[in-house]
């Protein structure tokens, strides 16, 4: 195994062990240096968001003092779900390498691959209704934003 899997691996086996987590770990990686690794905490800090992806990405993110991780990769020990894939991109990370499919996690009920279709059209899927409300007030700020001369675009 790649040597950067293994450290995700053994995240993921740690947290599993210790029950703060689902079997999930990562690591972000910079010119051959592990910058921050992590695995999922969703039990134990009571945050559904605390997924391995996002705490290794919040880690790398504090370390390196920006929001900005271009140039470093991530191992995932599986295929990033879609928020984390979001995170991901939002963090302008380029490169994924990931261990497990979405299709062999959701064999073991995580609900990943439900999420990835339901995105497709969410108010299709039954799971959630999305609705489209007090446009005109919500635009103002978009307009008051483009109008800030100190804005800062990430
Ligand atoms: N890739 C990934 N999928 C998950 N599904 C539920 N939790 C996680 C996680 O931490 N990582």
């Amino acid at each position: 195994m790649n040597l950067f899997m293994q450290q995700a691996y053994r995240e993921a086996k740690t947290g599993m062990t210790a029950g703060e987590g689902g079997p999930f770990g990562a690591v972000v990686v910079r010119e051959g240096k592990v910058i921050a690794s992590a695995h999922n905490i969703v039990l134990l800090t009571q945050d559904s968001t605390a997924h391995a992806e996002i705490v290794a990405i919040r880690k790398a993110e504090r370390l390196l003092g920006t929001h900005d991780l271009s140039g470093c990769e991530l191992y995932t020990t599986s295929y990033p779900c879609p928020m984390c894939l979001g995170a991901i991109m939002w963090a302008r990370i380029s490169k994924v390498y990931y261990g497990c499919t979405p299709e062999q996690v959701s064999k073991i009920g995580f609900d990943d691959k439900v999420f990835y279709e339901a995105i497709e059209d969410p108010n299709a899927s039954g799971l959630i209704s999305l609705e489209h409300s007090d446009s005109g007030e919500c635009l103002k700020l978009l307009a008051d934003w483009i109008k800030k001369e100190d804005r800062k675009l990430y």
